[in-house]
């Protein structure tokens, strides 16, 4: 897709985020693969005053663009692409009860069977760096190295996905589910789970489910 095209994705994405009530003020970024880097969110500018010329590029070193400021979270993007190469975009917000459930400093257990969506039987919780460190980075990394989500301890979340829509679609179901888990948790806890039987048996049926047969 063309740059322009991309650019127009990532603002409306970002956007959605506000709408869907994933987010607040300017917190969040959004980036997608492009060449041999990404194209990502700049830094500290409200979603409604974004436009296609403020997207930054960031290459394959970590150097932006001249003249714009990315995201000062482009390390756990950059390293997200590096961790799962399936990926082509990340969203990362602070959506209430993901955050929530992170101060408790807790991964989300597998209190549903849509938690086979972030590709496992829990979406886990990334130990606490301070923002746009180098240490956040690295504790992406190991938590993305088998799941497609995670928490980030006293901050929020990110998603990875193959594509903006897919990476927003997650976003939404693991806040949905990070709001189930603190619903049910002041009721029993631990709250009861599915076991990792049952998730590896969704897992498979998320292979091939949605897909239609080509008329
Ligand atoms: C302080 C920032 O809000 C931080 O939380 C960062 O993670 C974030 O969400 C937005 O930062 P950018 O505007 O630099 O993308
Ligand atoms: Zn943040």
């Amino acid at each position: 897709m063309e740059r322009d095209s991309l650019a127009r994705e990532i603002i409306h994405t970002c956007l959605e985020m506000t709408r869907l009530g994933l987010n607040q003020g300017t917190a969040g970024n959004v980036s997608v693969r492009y060449h041999d880097g990404m194209l990502i969110t700049p830094t500290g500018i409200p979603y409604e005053n974004l436009t296609e010329s403020h997207i930054v590029y960031i290459d394959a070193d970590g150097k932006p663009e001249e003249g714009k400021v990315p995201s000062s979270e482009w390390r756990f993007h950059q390293i997200a692409y590096q961790t799962r190469p399936e990926a082509n975009a990340v969203v990362h917000n602070h959506a209430v009860h993901c955050t929530a459930v992170s101060i408790l400093n807790r991964p989300i257990p597998a209190i549903h069977y849509m938690i086979a969506a972030a590709g496992g039987s829990t979406i886990p919780c990334a130990p606490y760096a301070t923002f746009g460190t180098k240490k956040l980075s690295e504790h992406v990394a190991v938590a993305l190295k088998n799941r497609k989500a995670t928490l980030l301890q006293h901050h929020g979340m990110i998603a990875c996905e193959v594509n903006l829509q897919k990476a927003l679609w997650l976003a939404h179901e693991v806040e949905v589910l990070a709001e189930l888990y603190l619903s049910t948790l002041p009721i029993v806890d631990p709250v009861p789970v599915l076991s990792d039987e049952e998730i590896a048996i969704v897992l498979e049926k998320f292979k091939t489910y949605g897909l239609r047969v080509e008329e």
